[in-house]
């Protein structure tokens, strides 16, 4: 298939508006400083409708259930006390022993070891530090369908449990693992030097995310809830899934993939493979939603019906009847488990929130993990400042790959997976690949800068290391990766452009820097770009032999081969991007996760729907209003405005009954493109307003301009402008020999040749000479 033009630029505002907000971003903005502000209120009188009997009912049942679980009240866990630069306690840690009666109670069948489903379910894999934050979030869900299922609220629930929101239950709050946001310092005057917290005066960031933000430190945190664009739309206004604007419930997911997506190849030959499989290292980067566990961490088994009772948070998707594939491989439903819910700050009541249990900042957690724990166990703590590495035998003196991953992970002939900063590391070679290199450079920087300071210890070089390589992530990520999916119009449009020089001034402490569910579960799965082979090429540009993904799941283990490792980097610059459109290929569509000998795997498209709704997510034409794009009133009226193929909208209204009923990851992905982008204008405004705040509300962000000691000094980041990902390929991947200078970009002769690696220069490291 050929490009299509591309066009539909009815994105808001003037390119050259000089303050780019969304409007009701900023309402939204005032409103969490009021809610900062507010004192706390009672439930009865925020609703005088409700006895008081009626609520204390509620509340001790509350409380009787949280006792159960979290034992005698927490004690010196108060806010105050974690403010001084040390983390949250670890409460995962904490004497007591969590236990969810409802879970440990109960007996559930559980997934196949080496099915799809147990792919998803590692790929989902829960942390043992989200288990009492879920704990506490579902007592607090049960007392808010307590609430909202009493006679009173018929009618008015959705109403009801957004005005719940911001309501503490004070007989928990000093259970509450994220307490409720006050500010610490002032927010208009934060980096005043006498009032500075003690953690505003590290030049490096934590693990976890803490306190990046001086004056409301939890936010970004890994293991707090993600941001919403807009409010959350569930069936019965709290938890349950969203319903039809008729009443009926909506088609399901397999249905709505097998209807409205198809298998045609759709390739993008002017664009390089490397956007997939970089743009999943990102995105696994900025977001991992925990899936539902049992008691013992196992994944349930939803699709068993005969097992009672059934695991609270299995969504299973139907298999409809006309669904031949899955017919063909006697599978009759598909598995699916709810993300774990999490709670607000203040562990307020309202409606279902969900975990991110990796850091929301672009901070490389890919690579160093999103704890201490997790950072101590990848390093070599030998003085050097690197991350562990196996060097297997090769000619290249410098060929090393990440540590094994001792937890069973294996091929036949006994070679391991591989341990990174992320549990999804090998789910693909392609990704596997990215979590190498980028844990290669990082060993790169710490030789170098220690050779440039002898004198540093291994704290030191490893943390310089860090913030250098993480500098080297934002620009290349915002210099040259999102350019090509924005276009430069909403690049310009939501202050993303990089300063040629000088420094920025934008940092803005009150940007929530959290990501929202609408980019982690719609605006950023960019799954229909992953093209359906890992190809593999030779330094003179022939032909290597290629994969299919449904080969590869989970099987990292050509990586420890050098030849294949220049191959693969090699390939992914010069196969083929798939385009963002309505065509999937079958390899995510019918064959994720599957294992040999099965036919047939997961649909991940599919899967994509269920998540949305499972995170409450709003349908697509809200969002269109919310960026102010126009607004379909019915099918035949979205036909007409032409924002997407009519053979798409003739096949939405085949299923869905009314086009306000469309999910947002459905009409997302087959809009036409924005101008010189290669996403639709919703995805386009969701992903713009995400990296916005990843810029604005980061006060690591490496163009910086602030008087406290994170802050790069101005030859510094003159240097690191000089990255490219090309540059950091060649400097990471020994024996490439060559590549195109734009590597997101296909190479041609006119304006993206290829170049000899010797060509492109290093930074130059004694800026960094103390
Ligand atoms: C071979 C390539 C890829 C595979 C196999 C893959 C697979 C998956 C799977 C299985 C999930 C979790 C689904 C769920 O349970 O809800 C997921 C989530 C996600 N994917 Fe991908 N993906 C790939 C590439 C990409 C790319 C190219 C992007 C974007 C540039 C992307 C962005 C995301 C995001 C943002 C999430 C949400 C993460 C979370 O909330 O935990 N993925 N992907
Ligand atoms: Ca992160």
């Amino acid at each position: 298939a050929s490009v299509e033009k591309d066009q539909n630029t009815d994105l808001s505002g003037p390119p050259s508006d000089p303050n780019p907000k969304l409007p009701k971003e900023v309402s939204r903005v005032n409103r969490e400083l009021l809610e900062l502000l507010e004192d706390e209120t009672t439930l009865s009188s925020r609703f005088p409708e409700f006895s008081n009997d009626f609520i204390s009912g509620l509340v001790t049942n509350g409380r009787h259930r949280a006792e159960e679980l979290f034992g005698v009240p927490l004690e010196g866990e108060s806010y105050d006390d974690v403010v001084d630069g040390t983390e949250n306690p670890d409460f995962s840690k904490s004497k007591r022993d969590f236990k969810e009666p409802l879970i440990v109670a109960s007996q559930f069948p559980v997934v196949e070891n080496g099915s799809a489903a147990a792919g998803l379910g590692r790929f989902g894999a829960m942390m043992q530090r989200v288990v009492p934050v879920s704990q506490q979030a579902n007592v607090l869900l049960d007392i808010t369908k307590g609430i909202a299922e009493s006679e009173k609220l018929r009618g008015k629930r959705q109403f009801f449990a957004v005005g719940l929101r911001g309501l503490a239950v004070p007989q928990f709050r000093s259970l509450c693992p994220f307490p409720k946001e006050r500010a610490l310092v002032s927010l208009a005057d934060p980096f005043n030097l006498r009032t500075l917290p003690q953690c505003a005066h590290t030049k490096y960031r934590s693990m976890s995310g803490f306190c990046n933000n001086i004056a409301l430190p939890n936010r970004g945190k890994e293991s707090t809830i993600y941001r919403r664009l807009l409010d959350s739309n569930y069936g019965d206004g709290v938890a349950e899934v969203r319903r039809s604007v008729t009443g009926q419930a909506l088609p399901g997911p397999r249905l709505i993939s097998l209807t409205v997506f198809d298998g045609e190849e759709s390739p993008r030959y002017d664009m390089s493979a490397l956007n997939a499989h970089f743009g999943q290292f990102v995105a696994h980067d900025m977001a991992n939603s925990p899936s539902s566990k049992t008691a013992d961490r196992q994944t349930p088994k939803c699709c068993d019906t005969t097992a009672q009772p059934t695991h609270p948070d299995c969504w299973p998707i139907d298999i409809p009847t006309s669904d031949e594939i899955s017919a063909k491989n006697g599978r009759t439903c598909m598995e699916f488990v709810r993300t774990l819910p999490g709670v607000r700050p203040g562990c307020t009541l309202g409606a279902r929130e969900q975990i991110n249990q990796v850091t929301h900042f672009l901070d490389a957690s890919t690579v160093y993990g999103s704890t201490d724990e997790e950072a101590l166990a990848l390093r070599t703590l030998d003085g050097r400042g690197e991350l562990k590495t196996v060097k297997p035998i090769w000619n290249f003196p410098h060929f090393t790959v990440m540590t094994p991953d001792a937890s069973g992970c294996a091929d036949a002939t006994g070679r391991q997976c591989f341990k990174g900063g992320d549990q999804r590391t090998n789910v693909q070679p392609g990704l596997t690949m990215m979590h190498t290199i980028w844990m290669r450079n990082h060993n790169r920087l710490a030789e170098i800068l220690l050779a440039v300071n002898p004198h540093w210890n291994d704290e030191q070089v490893f943390q310089e290391a860090r913030r250098l390589s993480i500098a080297q992530l934002q620009h290349i990520v915002y210099n040259e990766y999102i350019p090509n999916f924005l276009g430069s119009l909403v690049m310009d449009s939501f202050g993303l452009s990089l300063l040629k020089n000088g420094r920025y001034a934008g940092y803005n402490i009150t940007a929530h820097p959290a990501i929202t569910s609408e980019f982690a579960v719609a605006g950023f799965r960019l799954h229909s770009t992953i093209p359906p082979v890992i190809a593999l090429r030779n330094m003179d540009n022939s032909k290597a032999g290629s994969k299919l993904l449904r080969n590869a799941w989970f099987q990292p283990f050509d990586l420890y081969q050098g030849e294949y490792f220049v191959q693969c980097t090699a390939g992914m610059a010069a196969g083929a991007l798939d385009k963002m459109d309505h065509h999937f290929t079958d390899e995510t569509r019918n064959h994720l996760f599957q294992t040999f000998p099965s036919q047939i795997g997961l649909d991940l498209p599919a899967i994509d729907i269920q998540r949305g709704r499972d995170h409450g997510l709003q349908p697509w034409v809200k969002y269109r209003e919310l960026c102010q794009l126009r607004v379909p009133k019915s099918f035949e009226e979205l036909k007409v405005m032409d924002v997407m193929p009519s053979i798409v909208v003739d096949r939405m209204a085949s299923i869905y009954s009314s086009v306000e009923d469309v999910d947002l990851f459905v009409a997302g992905t087959a809009e036409r493109h924005v101008a010189g982008g290669m996403v639709g204008p919703t995805f386009a405004c969701i992903i713009g307003e995400q990296f916005f705040k990843l810029k604005s509300g980061d006060r690591f962000w490496y163009e910086n301009d602030l008087p406290i000691p994170s802050a790069f000094t101005q030859r510094q980041i003159d240097e690191i402008r000089k990255t490219s990902f090309a540059q950091l390929l060649c400097t990471n991947v020994d024996a490439l020999e060559k590549i195109q200078t734009r590597v997101f970009h296909a190479a041609n002769e006119h304006d993206n040749p290829l170049l000899l690696c010797s060509s492109l220069p290093d930074l130059d490291f004694s800026a960094w000479k103390e």
